[in-house]
């Protein structure tokens, strides 16, 4: 399908054209595309078959691609000077519940082209498209934590990256669980990994649908800034007594020029405490291991409190993760099935004005409602970008609305609004985003 052009006033001020299209593996345009987005990440550009695993993928997300271009350059055979992509996913709210979502990636514009309103004429289109199609949210994860609050943006879920020490015998508490850990090979397993995936997904807050170039790293098939190897990759699965697969664990090895010899993290699922026990044996007893890196590494605690030396286990770094952007407050707010009873009214301000206005939320024997109200009526005053921050009550470092008001941006008109609103909202599982896009 050719590019379609579209016209956006602040763009065409700056002699840029605008092209929407959706990705298509064959477009010359979607390839220009996507070469652009890895040069705008100080990537090498893929060529070949890694390339073309990128085009599919994207393909397979429903991605569009939003770009702009000099004018009068032909998007078939010139590179954007701005690249953006969005597409409609699912967002787990609530264990159990999920609700679309509008997933923002590959936002990059030429240095050459900075500061100029590039970045906020695409953002601001992208989101009029969202709302227009009824999308009740979107959500990105941000190369740096500065950029999307203008947007009205908040980091919803938090991020750690933990080292593990493994040398020598690792005891953990408790005793040994039901069922057993056999290794396995990735590439044989790929459906019973995106299965756990899907099960975990939808009983996690936070949690997206998993990209499809991500499934092609679960099987260990990816070219992408793997060599084309295809090496390294160990996949161990927990069976319960009964034979059912109730987690994996996937890992890779860093290669013996790493000092400590090490095994990074690619994705850990587990269903039952027996599961996560039961792998995490099977991690610190790795022969010939020194370290267990694990990126998105879960917030509750659970590894700590099976290890016997607690620590063994160092946050390396943590921070943001999921950034959430509420488009239609009603339907948001109205989603989740576990909220706390309460009822509290909250005035929302919105520069773009999507979830502008005044909201009663009331939440009566399990049952949420929401409902239009008198400003005069507002016991809290708040931007969009910390009510979508505080929504799934997972909220990254600023806290939830108690802890906001703190810092006087978000105005309590009644004492006791906040933390009203907090226990309203308080979440009934960890909430946390699994993978990226
Ligand atoms: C979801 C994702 O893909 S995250 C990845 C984001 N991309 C990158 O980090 C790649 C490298 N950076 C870039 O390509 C660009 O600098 C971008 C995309 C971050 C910004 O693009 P620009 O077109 O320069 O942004 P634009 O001019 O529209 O800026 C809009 C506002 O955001 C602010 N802003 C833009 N970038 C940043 C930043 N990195 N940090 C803080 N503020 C920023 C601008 O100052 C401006 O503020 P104002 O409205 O108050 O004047």
């Amino acid at each position: 399908m050719p590019p379609h052009h579209a016209h956006d006033d602040s763009l065409a001020a700056h002699g840029l054209q605008l092209v929407v299209a959706p990705g298509r593996a064959g477009d010359p345009a979607f390839e220009r595309h996507t070469l652009a987005v890895e040069r705008g990440f100080y990537e090498e550009p893929p060529a070949g078959e890694a390339l073309a695993q990128l085009l599919e993928a994207g393909e397979a997300d429903g991605r569009r691609m939003v770009d702009a271009y000099a004018a009068g350059d032909d998007p078939a055979a010139s590179r954007p000077v701005a690249t953006f992509e969005d597409f409609p996913s699912e967002l787990t709210v609530s264990p159990g519940v999920t609700v679309p979502a509008w997933l923002i990636s590959a936002v990059t514009v030429d240095p050459g082209f900075r500061r100029r309103g590039i970045l906020r004429a695409l953002m601001g289109r992208s989101l009029a498209d969202a709302a227009a199609a009824g999308m009740p949210v979107a959500a990105l994860t941000a190369s740096e934590a500065a950029i999307y609050g203008r947007f009205g943006f908040g980091a919803a879920t938090r991020w750690r990256r933990t080292h593990l020490d493994v040398r020598g015998e690792v005891r953990l508490r408790g005793d040994a669980p039901a069922g057993r850990v056999t290794r396995e090979e990735p590439r044989e397993i790929g459906p019973l990994a995106d299965e756990l995936y899907q099960r975990v997904r939808r009983a996690t807050p936070g949690a997206t649908q998993r990209p499809a170039m991500t499934a092609i790293r679960w099987e260990d098939r990816s070219r992408f800034k793997n060599d084309g190897k295809g090496s390294g990759l160990y996949a161990a699965v927990h069976r319960d007594e009964a034979g059912r697969a109730q987690g994996i664990a996937l890992y890779r090895f860093k290669g013996w020029d790493v000092e400590p010899p090490t095994v990074t993290m690619e994705l850990f699922i587990a269903l039952t405490p027996e599961a996560r026990r039961g792998l995490l044996a099977h991690l610190t007893s790795l022969d010939l291991v020194e370290r267990v890196e694990w990126e998105r590494a879960p917030e509750a605690g659970w590894v700590e409190a099976l290890l016997e030396d607690e620590r063994r286990m160092r946050t390396q770094r943590d921070g943001d993760d999921l950034y959430l952007r509420i488009l239609d407050v009603p339907a948001a707010l109205g989603a989740r099935d576990d909220l706390g009873e309460g009822e509290v009214v909250l005035t929302v301000a919105d520069p773009l004005g999507h979830a502008d206005g005044t909201w009663r939320l009331a939440v009566q024997e399990g049952a949420a409602s929401v409902a239009a109200a008198e400003p005069a009526e507002a016991d809290l005053v708040l931007d969009v970008a910390d009510l979508s921050a505080v929504w799934l009550g997972g909220h990254g470092a600023a806290g939830g609305a108690a802890a906001r008001v703190a810092s006087g941006l978000v105005e309590e008109r009644v004492p006791g609004a906040a933390d009203r609103l907090d226990a309203i909202l308080r979440p009934t599982a960890p909430v946390r985003s699994l993978v990226g896009f």
